[in-house]
């Protein structure tokens, strides 16, 4: 009896199971791309050969996270004017030249980003990032002003004594040894972003470091749910996923900010921050430094509609967003430096043709450092920190001679528009002149994106770019940076963010 039982509930399992996956699927079958004169999809645009029903399915389910990153990279190469793959029927294209990048992004039928961003949305629920339409609008236009120069001028001082704290720290540990830049450079863009976001130290809060433990926690089980799409689904991912785990992370990353944001609000309430006339931020306290969220805070005690889950979700995408991109790109511009001692030469020639002293270096000295600058451009050209983005369809979208239906998704390959041969010669070569202005003149302006382009562009380019010549000047200033892991034995795996598979080892000389 017992036995007939669970036979029956196993047959019921396997029937649901089916059911679920072939309603979508036959749902797909609908999605049909067309192109505009009537003619075959195949001669409007590359489709990357499949098998029957199953698209391109059978071929990417067999592939791990590295393979995956390469088939990319070789799709790239044999289709360089974009392509399209299916899943099932599913259309996807992929975007790798300037040209359809230019158009996607400047569309306004293309800002709303896939699903590839659910479990993300976890995180940061429908902040900046992840939100679309009327609500985008309002509050981009409500956050501009926080990266306006002069409140980045008080970054600007959080950057200088966080890198100063740090430089302190590799003096003391690491100096003359091999070491993995991950256990320095992610700690010292967490620490930042979340002093100016929040505006707390975390090395001062007691509770710093479990936060910064449960932010990166947190981070790769997202990253990881957003690589596995059959664990998209909310019952699936909590009957055989992390789930538990995950709600755990969440809630103590969400209690965190949450809690720092009503302490902000009593500050400002007993300093009777709400009745300045205007956002004057400067105004705010002249002891204590502005953190974005301020500009959230005064919106909201001017009467702006802006609840406090609001104001908790854009903190959130700050502390996102803000912190591994950031991480990355210093680390690889390290790792740049390192293995072309010649560069670093030159870099370390321009620091001290500025001063000797970086200690007394104002915001505005720091655009001196031009050649600097064209070696994180160059860095972000060959190692973007989010190497591809992800738009889903809600309406036709017509590019050049197809019409990619509704729901179906465009991937912006920024990655491979990074290397596209025309524009940057030699594209695996790291040659920081190509920045130069005389040397950027014909060049397409959407085939260098590492901070995404158009209408969704990355609102903390200016912030990050400050952020990175800060440390950089500092730590080049007291160190030399030699290799320890070889260049040709860092290789990818597919993510969200740029992921090595390896650790990035270094060593620190004092000079
Ligand atoms: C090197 C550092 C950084 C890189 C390479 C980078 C790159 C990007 C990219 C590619 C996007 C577009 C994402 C998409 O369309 O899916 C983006 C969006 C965004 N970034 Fe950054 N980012 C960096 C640093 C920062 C920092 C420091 C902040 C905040 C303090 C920030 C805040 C944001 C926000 C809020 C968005 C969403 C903008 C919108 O949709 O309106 N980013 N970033």
């Amino acid at each position: 009896m017992i036995s007939l039982f669970l036979g029956l509930i196993i047959v019921l399992l396997i029937i649901i199971a089916i059911l679920y996956f072939t309603i979508p699927t036959l749902f797909l079958y609908k999605i049909k791309v067309k192109t505009v004169n009537g003619g075959k999809v195949e001669d409007a645009i590359p489709i990357v050969k499949g098998q029957w029903f199953f698209g391109n399915c059978l071929t990417l389910v067999k592939l791990n996270n590295e393979q995956l990153f390469s088939y990319f990279r070789q799709r790239a190469l044999q289709f360089p004017n974009s392509y399209l793959l299916y899943i099932f029927n599913y259309p996807i294209l992929n975007v790798v030249n300037p040209e359809y990048a230019e158009q996607v992004l400047n569309s306004p039928l293309t800002a709303r980003k896939s699903f590839l961003y659910r479990p993300i949305k976890e995180f940061v629920r429908s902040g900046l990032l992840t939100s679309y339409g009327k609500k985008w609008h309002t509050r981009r236009k409500l956050i501009t002003p926080t990266f306006h120069f002069s409140i980045l001028k008080e970054f600007f001082e959080v950057f200088k004594e966080e890198s100063e704290r740090l430089v302190d720290v590799i003096n003391s540990r690491y100096a003359n040894l091999s070491v993995s830049l991950d256990d320095i450079v992610p700690r010292f863009t967490l620490d930042t972003i979340c002093e100016t976001a929040m505006g707390v130290k975390l090395t001062t809060y007691e509770d710093g470091d479990n936060y910064r433990y449960n932010v990166n926690q947190l981070q790769n089980i997202l990253v990881g749910r957003s690589l596995n799409p059959c664990f998209y689904n909310k019952i699936v991912y909590k009957l055989f996923g992390n789930k538990q785990t995950c709600d755990n992370y969440l809630d103590k990353v969400h209690h965190f900010s949450s809690s720092i944001i009503n302490k902000r609000r009593l500050d400002f309430a007993n300093k009777n921050v709400g009745n300045f006339p205007n956002q004057d931020l400067s105004l705010v306290n002249e002891k204590r430094r502005n953190a974005m969220l301020d500009t959230l805070l005064i919106a909201q005690m001017h009467g702006q509609n802006i609840a406090h889950l609001d104001i908790c979700e854009e903190v959130d995408t700050f502390m996102f967003e803000g912190y591994e991109t950031t991480s990355i790109a210093v680390t690889f511009s390290l790792f740049m430096l390192a293995v072309h001692p010649d560069v670093q030469e030159k870099v370390y020639e321009e620091i001290i043709s500025v001063t000797n002293d970086v200690t007394t270096l104002t915001i505005s000295d720091y655009s001196q450092f031009k050649y600097l600058e064209c070696v994180i451009k160059e860095t972000m050209r060959l190692y973007p920190s989010v190497p591809f983005i992800s738009r889903g369809l809600f309406e036709d979208f017509k590019l050049g001679d197809i019409i990619l239906p509704k729901y179906s998704m465009i991937n912006i390959h920024i990655y491979d528009l990074h290397r596209n041969p025309k524009y940057f010669p030699n594209p695996e070569k790291f040659d920081p002149t190509r920045f130069m202005p005389e040397n950027m003149q014909h060049r397409h302006p959407f085939v260098y994106i590492p901070f995404s382009a158009g209408l969704r562009n990355c609102i903390g380019q200016k912030f990050a770019m400050l952020e990175m010549k800060v440390f950089l000047v500092n730590l080049l200033r007291r160190f030399q940076v030699l290799p320890i892991t070889k260049l040709e034995d860092v290789k990818f795996k597919i993510g969200l963010t740029l992921t090595p598979t390896v650790p990035i080892r270094v060593e620190f000389r004092q000079r």
